[in-house]
């Protein structure tokens, strides 16, 4: 039952060092056993209380997830790192806040079929070479 994803069931070692192949298989599993991974030809449409799976509402429901995601510090002002004044209840639910903004990420990535490992890879060379490290300064040059 390795595709079931669920706290007991899921390998420790998934839990604690997940790699990003991992989760892109384990959420394209989640989706097409609740048969959500099928593009729809029509706008999505809701059946029996089940949100069908397309390109352009996955889009929506990760921009849906950062919205909430933003919702949690708003008008909360200065945020200490790490959050020490934050209550245990806070700090989970800004776990799962966290999480479904980069559950719906990988998703929405899967499903345009970009590699998502690789394309960040990419992304932090390129970050590398465009702002380099002042040996003798130590500071970011922005150009
Ligand atoms: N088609 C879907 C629907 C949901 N999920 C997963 C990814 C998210 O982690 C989570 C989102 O579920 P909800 O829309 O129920 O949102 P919340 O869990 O945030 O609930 P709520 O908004 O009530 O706090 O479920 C998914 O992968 N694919």
């Amino acid at each position: 039952m390795d595709n079931v994803i669920t706290q007991t069931q899921t390998p420790k070692s998934l839990r604690s060092d997940l790699a990003l192949t991992d989760l892109i298989r384990m959420l394209a599993e989640f989706a097409r056993e609740r048969n959500w991974q099928s593009p729809q030809p029509q706008k999505p449409s809701i059946s029996s209380g089940i949100t069908f799976f397309s390109l352009e509402y996955c889009f929506y429901l990760y921009v849906g997830e950062v919205g909430e995601l933003s919702e949690i510090f708003q008008w909360r002002g200065e945020v200490p790192t790490g959050l020490s004044d934050w209550s245990a209840d806070e700090k989970e639910h800004l776990e799962e806040k966290l999480s479904d903004v980069l559950l719906y990420l990988v998703r929405l990535a899967d499903v345009c079929n970009v590699n998502l490992g690789e394309a960040a890879l990419e992304k932090l060379r390129k970050n590398a070479s465009k702002y380099p490290v002042d040996a003798t300064k130590r500071v970011m040059v922005v150009r």
